[in-house]
């Protein structure tokens, strides 16, 4: 291995409670609004096709008009406790809240900058009344922090010159400050989410990404920090060079999720996906397909069954209030929750062979037990399941409503799980119980 100062210092997964706690969550909540909500994706009757919340980007919007929309962010119908409510009744266990975009604005108080909320018509911190809220409902908080900041004038894209240096050198000073002062004043929050870290001139500060990370973590112990944040010696990002994680969990998986558990290298990971197919703050005009809550509830078992965390985008409007079709998908999933979490929350992978039929995951207090969340029945309607070596099929029913379905027994070691011809017209769990063959003898009843 390559001799490292700023790689992993931790091989293999974290086991604190905090992280226990954060593998356990299933299912997340991203909330994208700011200065850039304003606009919505439109200026001067023309449509920026790119991400709603890098218009600022868009050469056909002047910076300095970007720059003044904070005197207008007044949201009238913003109200925490709502969006709390909303957000525990869709079943999210963990909230992700932004901050500071790419853009620079803070929705907190900052004194290390005065374009924060503070100096809009709506003045009140927004970060705090959010981490209020979800936390009074017992969803934990994590804070999206960009590093890189296009309103401030000591970011560098690049270090090319002892001025860049020098300038960078503040720019690092400001980031660490305004981090410290979050955890100050919001010290319930569990973890941060970094995002705006691929330019070269943080890849040349690795040294200062890894003390960071463990000077946050000493202020805060058990803060939450995923693979986003570091860079190594020599700028390797997510893994260093010698392929080993750095942070707290896999933060790589934006709009997309693995395929297979090899995908994951085993390590903790998060998805990070929105409804349409791209844009995370409000647009008046979505991108694409816009995902059904079916879609949704799939990408979610697809997530647990390999390890993972599924986190859904919202981007609530410049006003606080969100879209219907963000309320409505919230509702269904909610609905899809409230009868199925069991399959969700404190469940992991089930390393039997992949079915059409849908996903496995496995309650990780029991391992005599293997919920399979079904969403393509075959028109047979007998579900394969094919356990790891030596695991029988005890008895098999559904997880709503308890009602027994019969097993047949088919050579080999594999099953058919015979479905009621009830035409399900929703994702539903059947719950697996199980036991160990004796000495790898196959039990030989046909059916049960
Ligand atoms: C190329 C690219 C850079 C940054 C992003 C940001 N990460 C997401 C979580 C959003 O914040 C998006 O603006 C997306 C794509």
């Amino acid at each position: 291995t390559i001799p490292l100062l700023h790689g992993a210092h931790r091989i293999g997964k974290r086991m604190d409670v905090d992280m226990n706690r954060w593998r356990g969550y299933g299912l997340g909540q991203f909330i994208h609004w700011g200065l850039y909500s304003i606009l919505g994706g439109d200026y001067n009757g023309k449509h920026y096709n790119g991400a709603a919340e890098w218009i600022r980007s868009w050469n056909q919007l002047p910076n300095a008009v970007y720059d003044s929309l904070y005197k207008q962010f007044n949201p009238k119908d913003f109200n925490a406790d709502k969006w709390a409510a909303m957000a525990k009744q869709m079943g999210v266990k963990y909230v992700t809240i932004t901050t500071k975009h790419h853009d620079g604005f803070c929705l907190w108080p900052s004194k290390y900058t005065s374009y924060n909320i503070s100096n809009t018509p709506y003045k009140k911190d927004i970060i705090k009344q959010i981490v209020d809220a979800y936390t009074k409902v017992g969803i934990d908080v994590y804070l999206y922090f960009s590093v890189m900041d296009w309103h401030n004038p000591d970011w560098r894209y690049d270090l090319k010159s002892a001025s860049d240096t020098i300038a960078f050198n503040k720019f690092k000073k400001f980031t660490q400050s305004q981090l410290e002062e979050q955890l100050r004043m919001y010290p319930q929050i569990k973890g941060f989410w970094f995002d705006g870290t691929w330019d070269n001139s943080w890849k040349k500060s690795g040294a200062f990404s890894d003390s960071l990370d463990q000077d946050l973590k000493r202020i805060h112990p058990g803060l939450i920090i995923g693979s986003r944040l570091r860079a190594d010696d020599y700028g390797k990002r997510h893994f260093d060079s010698n392929g080993r994680l750095m942070g707290d969990y896999e933060q790589g998986w934006e709009r997309t999720i693995p395929e297979t558990f090899a995908d994951t290298h085993g390590n903790d990971w998060e998805c990070d996906m929105t409804i349409p197919e791209n844009g995370w703050g409000y647009a008046k005009q979505w991108m694409g397909h816009w995902k059904t809550s079916d879609e949704l509830i799939e990408m979610l078992a697809k997530c647990v069954s390999l390890d993972g965390n599924f986190v859904l985008n919202f981007g609530p409007k410049p006003n606080g209030t969100f879209r219907q079709k963000e309320v409505a998908d919230a509702k269904a999933i909610g609905d899809w929750m409230k009868i199925n979490n069991t399959a969700i929350y404190n469940c992991a992978h089930v390393n039997w062979e992949k079915q059409d039929w849908g996903y496995f995951t496995t309650p990780t207090s029991q391992d005599d037990k293997v919920y399979m969340i079904v969403f393509n029945v075959p028109v047979s309607g007998a579900l394969r399941v094919l356990p790891t070596k030596n695991i029988l099929l005890k008895k098999a029913y559904l997880l709503d409503g308890d009602k027994q379905l019969s097993i047949e027994k088919l050579d080999g070691s594999a099953y058919f799980v015979h479905l009621p011809n009830e035409g399900q017209k929703q994702p539903f769990v059947v719950v697996l119980e199980t036991e160990k063959g004796k000495n790898g003898k196959q039990d030989i009843n046909k059916h049960i």
